[in-house]
């Protein structure tokens, strides 16, 4: 599990270790990560250290004294450093420690700025270290305007963030443009929230966090991410007696006479992730394409109450004149048991739902339903700003709300958060949606009562439900990046997500099998 925290987190635990006098040990600590990661990542793209060109943008506060004793152990490797202040002061140990080492400083000034933006793009490396934790707002002045030329130009080295990327907020993932999108950010003693959600995220590049000695001191994470160890901890497994029934059925009302194949993709996501049983609900012409698409649905009449499942899915490819459909959905939320609530459920709602109610919207859908909840925020807004937005869509609703895009956040009412990157661009594709709202309601009719796996992670009581979605994002977002790989890198179809789904389960898996077998070794097999 990744953990993130905001900046005011961190600067928390740092504060008994500052009050201990420690803070030189922590930048040096930090500074001396930095460097570290500059010099692996070089060595890992084959480039030379001796006389390659190093530029620090050195802002005046902390983060530019992490930069300069970062250039100090630098210059110590042969690097040839250049520090550019961009405010009228620096932190005075860490450009004296630069200078000693045989670091060049250079002053940024308005007449300076063509010179130092040219060197600076044509530098092997650039560190941005200008703002860190302690920035209000963004990049101004001649700082931003050489951001802005560097960020434009033609050509330049390996960009590595000192802490995160300069104009993106810690906390939120807001940011202030011109902001240098880094190709790695090493951030210190935690992940920063900013770092792990849109925009924030599309600036950060690849993150290395480096301990610094304050990990003690850190509260619960403010974010988490799933990785493997957790993915394969999640996943449910069938017990040796499970029948279909006992594995979990997911009643699926889904698709209209528009669009009849957003079903169909539904079911198929589904049926890929490991449900005992898919039930169908729908207009006849729909139920006739999915039982000739997927011949392992069973298709229903009647309402939701007639039909005995252990969780929903509705709203995928249903329009607002699909009433019988909607009037599905509405019983299916009001019903008690857990629902992922997609695209043309969204606008039927009502007014306050529960934490194992999923609702999966994209950035417009979110900004919609917001505009219902009386609240005037456009698209533009949520994407400025995802992790806030979820997060108060989630208060506003009570219900766990997963907001889809290139990083995907999931909010439980109370703040818990997920935020998972783990696919391709390639999943910006029509009815990629439909096959994710299938993989979760599977997931969700296979929870049962067992929170014990949950716990094995750290994750409490009703915030599994938002750790379920988070899986189901993860799954679909590996089984899209493999689909693509397996085209060598090449563009995907909705369907291929979910044909590529069993895979990246058992992959993710076999780490687990392999904890099992540790566990079960003793025992002799059967002659
Ligand atoms: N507290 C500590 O001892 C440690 C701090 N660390 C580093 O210190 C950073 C935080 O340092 P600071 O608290 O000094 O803050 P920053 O270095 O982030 O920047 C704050 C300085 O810039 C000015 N400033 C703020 N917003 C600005 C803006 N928009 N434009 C121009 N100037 C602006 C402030 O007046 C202040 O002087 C962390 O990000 C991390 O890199 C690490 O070295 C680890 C230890
Ligand atoms: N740029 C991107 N990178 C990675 N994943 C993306 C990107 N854009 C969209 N996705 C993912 O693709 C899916 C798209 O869902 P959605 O917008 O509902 O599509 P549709 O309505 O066409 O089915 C979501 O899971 C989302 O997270
Ligand atoms: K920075």
């Amino acid at each position: 599990m990744i953990s993130a925290y905001t900046g005011t987190q961190v600067r928390a635990a740092e504060e008994p270790l500052l009050a201990a006098g420690q803070g030189d040990v922590l930048m040096r600590r930090a500074a001396h990560g930095l460097a570290g990661a500059v010099v692996n990542e070089l060595k890992s793209r084959g480039s030379r250290l001796n006389g390659s060109r190093v530029v620090v943008l050195a802002g005046k506060g902390n983060n530019g004294g992490d930069g300069l004793f970062a250039g100090a152990f630098l210059a110590g490797r042969g690097m040839r450093t250049t520090a550019v202040l961009t405010g009228d002061a620096a932190h005075p140990a860490g450009l004296a420690a630069f200078e000693r080492a045989g670091g060049r400083v250079q002053r940024l000034s308005e007449e300076a700025l063509p010179g130092l933006s040219d060197e600076a793009a044509r530098a092997d490396v650039v560190i941005d270290a200008v703002l860190g934790t302690g920035a209000k707002g963004g990049l101004r002045g001649s700082a931003a305007d050489l951001v802005e030329a560097l960020a434009g130009a033609h050509r330049r080295g390996l960009v590595v963030a000192c802490d995160l990327p300069s104009g993106v907020d810690a906390d939120t993932g807001e940011a202030t443009e011109p902001v240098l999108p880094a190709d790695l950010t090493v951030t210190f003693g935690g992940a920063k929230n900013g770092l792990l959600a849109d925009p924030g995220a599309d600036f950060a590049g690849r993150v290395v966090v480096v301990p610094i000695g304050i990990e003690e001191h850190l509260p619960e994470p403010s974010l988490r991410r799933l990785e493997d160890a957790d993915l394969a901890r999640l996943l449910p497994h069938p017990a040796r007696r499970a029948q279909k029934y006992s594995r979990g059925v997911l009643g699926v009302v889904a698709g209209s006479e528009d669009y009849p194949g957003a079903a169909v993709l539904a079911c198929r996501g589904a049926l890929a992730a490991g449900v005992g049983m898919v039930r169908y609900l729908g207009p006849p012409s729909v139920a006739d394409l999915v039982r000739r698409s997927c011949p392992e649905v069973v298709c229903s009449t009647g309402t939701v109450s007639e039909n005995r499942v252990q969780a929903w899915l509705v709203g995928s490819g249903m329009g607002p004149h699909d009433h019988e459909q909607l009037t599905r959905a509405r019983d299916a939320i009001a019903s008690d048991l857990p629902v992922v609530a997609d695209a043309g459920a969204l606008p039927a709602l009502p007014a306050m739902l529960a934490p194992h109610v999923v609702l999966t919207p994209h950035a417009g859908e979110l900004a919609s339903l917001f505009h219902r909840l009386g609240h005037g925020e456009d698209r533009e807004a949520v994407e400025a700003g995802t992790l806030a937005a979820v997060r108060q869509a989630a208060v506003r609703t009570g219900a766990t709300v997963l907001l889809k895009g290139a990083t995907t956040l999931v909010a439980a009412p109370w703040g818990t958060t997920f935020s998972q990157a783990d696919g391709t661009p390639w999943l910006a594709t029509a009815g990629s949606g439909d096959v994710l709202a299938g993989v979760i309601g599977a997931l969700l009719a296979q929870a049962g009562p067992d929170v014990g796996r949950f716990s094995e992670v750290g994750i409490k009581g009703d915030s599994r439900w938002a750790a379920i979605a988070a899986l189901g994002a993860a799954l679909h977002g590996r089984a899209g990046r493999a689909a693509s790989e397996a085209a060598s890198g090449g563009p995907i179809a909705a369907g291929g997500i979910a044909d590529a789904l069993p895979e990246t389960w058992g992959k993710v898996s076999m780490l687990s099998n392999y904890e099992a077998w540790k566990r079960n070794s003793h025992s002799q097999p059967l002659r």
